[in-house]
């Protein structure tokens, strides 16, 4: 499909180019999961798809996820919603590029080839355009090696929202036991920008 098929994935004029904040992490550093219990990175989620990260040299990430049984859809081959799942981490771990807080409004990917168990996906995403609240992010997936086939494809479109997004609307003990954590303050603190 073409951009001018997705008008709403697609930057405004106005748009501007990312600006790497001047604390994000280093290139090739790896990147700390922005929650333990996060489904995509949370070392602590047992099922979860415990997505690696590391910054790249622009506003990119590159991050790696192996598939495991628990992952399945049909017979031996990862389920697309899990694959979804882990591009949608990717695409949300530039957060920290940008030092800001965002969530995904829209993604829509393009599945290009199957994926099969205990396969490793190698993601590449980066932030395309800003428009004010509005961050335009494309993303790519391929099989068993970074230059490998394509598996995977993503364009989306993340908004600003402020740190009170997750308190107001996040169930109140996990938001209480977030709050309790140390080490979550000082994530958080990385992200203390106002959108
Ligand atoms: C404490 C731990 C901290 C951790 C931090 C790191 C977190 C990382 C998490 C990583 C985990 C992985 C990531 C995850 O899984 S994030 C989890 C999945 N995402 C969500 O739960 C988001 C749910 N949605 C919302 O909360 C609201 O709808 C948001 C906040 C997105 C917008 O509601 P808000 O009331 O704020 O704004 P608005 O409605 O005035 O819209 C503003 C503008 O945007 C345009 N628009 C909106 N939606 C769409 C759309 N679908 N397509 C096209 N355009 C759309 C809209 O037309 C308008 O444009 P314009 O009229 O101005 O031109």
């Amino acid at each position: 499909m073409t951009d001018a098929a997705r008008p709403s994935l697609t930057p405004p004029p106005d748009a501007v180019a990312p600006v790497r904040h001047p604390d994000a992490p280093a290139p090739g550093q790896l990147i700390e999961p922005h929650y333990e219990f996060c489904f995509g990175c949370g070392p602590a989620q047992p099922s979860g798809l415990h997505l690696a990260a590391r910054a790249g040299e622009g506003v990119e990430i590159f991050a790696e996820f192996t598939v495991a049984p628990t992952h399945q859809g049909g017979p031996g081959l990862a389920h697309g919603g899990v694959l979804v799942t882990a591009m949608d981490d990717a695409l949300g771990t530039l957060n920290w590029l940008l030092h800001s807080t965002s969530v995904t409004a829209r993604l829509e990917t393009d599945f290009r080839r199957p994926v099969p168990v205990d396969s490793t996906l190698y993601l590449h995403t980066w932030v395309e355009a800003v428009a004010g609240r509005k961050i335009f992010c494309r993303g790519e997936a391929r099989l068993d090696a970074p230059d490998g086939p394509l598996a995977l494809t993503a364009q989306a479109l993340f908004i600003q929202v402020p740190l009170e997004h997750f308190v107001n609307h996040g169930r109140p003990e996990d938001i209480k036991a977030a709050m309790d954590n140390p080490d979550l303050h000082k994530r958080v603190r990385a992200f203390e920008v106002n959108p």
